[in-house]
C-alpha cells in the first residue's frame, strides 16, 4: 500500500484556488498517497480544504494523510497522519485513530528512531532529506546509504523525502525506498499529471 509516488501539498506553491485542480492532476498522473500539509493559520479553511481533498482522493481510491494535525485527520476521516519527532506521539495517534490508520513517522537519518517507530506500531518510516530541498532547505540531511541499512534492518515500508526529482529519484529507489515523498518537483511542474507519471514510472526500473 505504501509504494510509489507520495505527493505532499504545500500552501505556498498551491494557493487555495489552485489546490484542488493541482491535486486532481497529480491523482490523474497516478499518485499513490497524498499528504495535506499546511502550516498556515486558519482552521476553517484547512478543514474545508482537507474535506475537498478527501473527496478527490476517494474518487481515485488514494489514501489521504494529514500532516501534524490529528483533530483535522479525524474531522475529515483521513486514512491517517504523518508525524515528526516534535509532533504528537505515535502512541496517542494510534490509540485515537485505531489499528487500520496509516501513521508515518519522520526519522531523519536515524535507524534508532526508525526501530522505535516500528516497535511502536508505525505504518511507515520516513528518512531525509536526501537532496537540497526548495521547500525545507534547513531539514537535516541524510546519507543515501542509510536506505540500504534501513532496508536490511527494518520490515516497515521506507519513504524517502527531501529534494527528490525525476533526475535523482532513482538514487533513493535503487537503495530501497518504497515510496518517494515529493512537493516541489511535482507541484511546481507545468504539467503536474505528466510529472506524476514520470516520477511513478521510475519504480518500474527496479
Ligand atoms: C512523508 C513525510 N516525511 C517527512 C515529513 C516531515 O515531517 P516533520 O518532520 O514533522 O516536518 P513537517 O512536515 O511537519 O514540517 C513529512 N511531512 N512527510
Ligand atoms: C516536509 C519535508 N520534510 C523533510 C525532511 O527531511 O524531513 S524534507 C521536506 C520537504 C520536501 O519537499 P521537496 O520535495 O520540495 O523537497
Ligand atoms: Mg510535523
Amino acid at each position: 500500500m505504501i509504494k510509489g509516488l507520495y505527493a505532499i501539498t504545500d500552501a505556498c506553491l498551491l494557493p487555495p484556488d489552485q489546490l484542488p485542480g493541482a491535486v486532481e492532476q497529480a491523482l490523474r498522473g497516478g499518485v499513490r498517497l497524498l499528504q495535506y500539509r499546511d502550516k498556515e493559520p486558519g482552521d476553517a479553511r484547512r478543514l474545508e480544504q482537507a474535506l475537498h481533498l478527501k473527496r478527490l482522493c476517494d474518487r481515485y481510491s488514494v489514501p489521504l494523510l494529514i500532516n501534524d494535525d490529528l483533530a483535522l485527520a479525524k474531522a475529515c476521516q483521513a486514512a491517517g497522519v504523518h508525524l515528526g519527532q516534535g509532533d504528537l506521539k505515535l502512541q496517542q495517534a494510534r490509540a485515537e485513530l485505531g489499528p487500520d490508520a496509516l501513521i508515518g513517522i519522520t526519522c531523519h537519518d536515524s535507524l534508532e528512531l526508525a526501530r522505535e517507530a516500528q516497535q511502536g506500531g508505525a505504518s511507515y518510516v520516513a528518512f531525509g532529506r536526501f537532496f537540497h530541498s526548495h521547500t525545507k532547505p534547513d531539514a537535516p540531511p541524510a546519507p543515501l546509504d542509510l536506505l540500504l541499512r534501513a532496508r536490511s534492518q527494518l520490515h516497515l515500508p521506507l519513504v524517502a523525502i527531501g529534494g527528490i526529482t525525476v533526475d535523482n529519484a532513482a538514487q533513493v529507489i535503487s537503495r530501497g525506498a518504497d515510496a518517494i515523498a515529493v512537493i516541489h518537483d511535482l507541484f511546481s511542474s507545468r504539467d503536474i499529471e505528466q510529472r506524476a507519471r514520470d516520477l511513478n514510472r521510475i519504480f518500474d526500473r527496479f
